[in-house]
């Protein structure tokens, strides 16, 4: 497999003197071709900053980015295969749903015309409507058709979907899995809503304060965790050398997330009188970017 995406040491700052934000620090990642990436992380973890180095938008403070073997900035052999679905998106003034789906081949060479009339429909956008006078969930509505009649060979899609309902977010999902399987490329989904979005996702990267600290493939990733419940003392003894992502309690109780405990492991566990129980993806992204946890562990290695 070819890897489309690579940075290492890539790092943004923003601000000057005591001012400074930290937005993406020390990224180092290797995207492979034709795959779904999940980029996910809370409220201001530097999600969108890494899309927008990734896709030439923001020069990076130190590091280096390759996007098809190249840099991005200012490069069209790179940007002409790449689309950045992203919230914020501007149109021009008078701008109509339909001269966005008409202006839309100009950027994009694979733009299937069929294909995004049928997700019009789909979606019930109403192609005549002034963009400025769009619901918010249709607004996000054009977005994704564009992300996905676009089929660019690296998609990115930045929260695409604010303000779309269930039915429609599900659409996207089942449209974007569907046409993926025939048209492959890779994409890289930026989410909140992480339960929604597990089984779409192929590989997984959470960024925390800038900072990666989970890149695995999802498979590996969904089975990788298990919450260790029992007594205090049985669990503390138990994960006394084991790799602890998150710990609670209450009381003589207690809960410890354990990455990736094996099948030795759980069956010493069950020895000890502990409890095993599966975490979902969501859970261990919680759990890995709470920040409230002295026994974090940065990188889960399942
Ligand atoms: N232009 C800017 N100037 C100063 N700080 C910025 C700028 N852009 C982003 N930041 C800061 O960088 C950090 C990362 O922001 P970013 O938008 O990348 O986060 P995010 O993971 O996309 O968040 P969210 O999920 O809330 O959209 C935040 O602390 C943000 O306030």
């Amino acid at each position: 497999m070819s890897v489309v995406i690579r940075t290492e040491g890539l790092s943004k700052s923003y601000g000057f003197g005591g001012n400074v934000v930290h937005a993406v620090t020390e990224v180092g990642v290797a995207l492979e071709e034709n795959r779904i990436y999940g980029l996910l992380g809370r409220n201001g973890a530097g999600k969108t900053t890494l899309m927008q180095l990734l896709t030439g938008q923001e020069f990076a403070t130190r590091g280096a980015i390759e996007v098809f073997g190249e840099s991005p900035v200012e490069n069209a052999r790179v940007l002409d295969r790449v689309c950045f679905i992203k919230e914020s998106q501007r149109y021009p003034d008078d701008f109509r749903v339909k001269h966005v789906l008409r202006s839309a081949p100009w950027f994009f060479a694979n733009w299937d015309h069929d294909f995004a009339d049928e997700l019009v429909a789909r979606f019930r956008v109403p192609r005549n409507r002034r963009m400025k006078k769009l619901s918010r969930g249709q607004l996000s509505a054009v977005g994704v058709i564009v992300g996905l009649a676009s089929r660019a060979p690296l998609t990115f899609f930045d929260e695409p979907y604010l303000g779309l309902d269930a039915v429609a977010r599900q659409l996207f999902y089942d449209t974007l899995l569907a046409d993926y399987a025939e048209h492959p490329r890779t994409v890289v989904l930026s989410t909140h809503l992480i339960d929604e979005v597990s089984n779409l996702l192929e590989h997984v990267i959470v960024i925390d304060e800038g900072r990666i600290v989970i890149d695995a493939d999802a498979d590996s990733l969904r089975g990788s965790a298990v919450d260790v419940v029992g007594a205090r003392t049985a669990v503390d003894a138990f994960v006394a050398d084991r790799e602890v992502l998150h710990r609670a309690g209450l009381g003589g109780l207690a809960t410890a997330t354990v990455a990736g405990l094996d099948e030795p492991g759980r069956v010493a566990a069950r020895a000890a009188g502990l409890e095993l129980a599966p975490v979902s993806l969501q859970q261990l992204v919680i759990r890995t970017t709470t920040g409230d946890n002295a026994d974090r562990t940065n990188g889960v290695t399942p």
